[in-house]
């Protein structure tokens, strides 16, 4: 497996408050890994510090064999590193065409157009030319990640694609993740149900106020480690 992404010891800060201390997180090519962790955990922090959203101090971001800690989002973006954001946050006064031809802005080449998107989420068609406001939510679930796939990213980070959404709604979009790789897309969801990320994952790294607490594959990991790693509860963490 060759290796995508690799952060060493990032850190980040709001201000003078310190949200992230010395994270190591890897992904590899065609890899599905997922950060867990309960609110603040800084799960997010870490999507905005790799994407360059909040500014790198100095420290070591390997992206398809890049340093690119301090370079702008856009860049980042045009490198091959695409965000479905908390919030699907589409474009109100957009048609659902057109919030996916705008992920084609910086477009890599792969094997992502209009066509594709639509094959992978079948709902969408019908409301093509309807505005992402009068889509149900996890149809604008399934515009912003089509949006984010319109740019043949070679890594697309997922926050919370599940929340707020009905566990039938999530499981149909889940479904689409094994298609997404097939495509050559590793991806990084951050989720907050731990069951969905067990199964969708091949890695699981557990943030626990601005540190990971624990990392592994489903099969090694045991709930009680998890729960540990999550809450902080007294059983040590691995
Ligand atoms: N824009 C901001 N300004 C200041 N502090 C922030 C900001 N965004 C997040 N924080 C703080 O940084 C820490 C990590 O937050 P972050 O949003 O990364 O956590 P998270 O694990 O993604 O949780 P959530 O599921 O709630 O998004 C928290 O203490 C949070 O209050």
């Amino acid at each position: 497996m060759t290796r995508l992404l690799e952060t060493q010891g990032l850190t980040a800060f709001y201000g003078d408050f310190q949200a992230l201390f010395g994270i190591d997180v890897s992904v590899d090519e065609g890899e599905c890994v997922a950060l867990i962790g309960s609110n603040g955990a800084g799960k997010s922090t870490f999507l905005r510090a790799i994407t360059g959203m909040i500014p790198a101090r100095g420290q070591d971001v390997m992206f398809a064999g890049q340093h690119i800690a301090g370079w702008a989002a856009d860049r980042i973006h045009k490198a091959g590193m695409a965000m479905v954001p908390e919030g699907r946050r589409l474009f109100p006064s957009l048609s659902v065409e057109e919030n996916l031809l705008i992920g084609a802005a910086g477009k890599r080449p792969g094997p992502w157009s209009l066509d594709a998107v639509y094959e992978l989420f079948p709902d969408l068609v019908a409301k093509r030319h309807n505005p992402g406001t009068a889509l149900s939510g996890g149809q604008q679930q399934m515009v912003a990640i089509g949006r984010a796939l319109m740019s043949n990213p070679q890594l697309l980070l997922c926050d919370e694609i599940s929340l707020g959404l009905a566990p039938k709604v999530i499981k149909d979009i889940y479904t689409a993740v094994p298609k997404i790789r097939a495509g050559g897309t590793a991806i990084l969801v951050v989720e907050q149900d731990v069951g969905q990320a067990l199964a969708v994952a091949d890695r699981v790294y557990c943030f626990m106020e601005g540190r990971v607490t624990l990392t592994g594959t489903p099969a090694t990991l045991t709930r009680a480690q998890i729960a540990a790693a999550y809450f902080g509860t007294t059983e040590e963490a691995h």
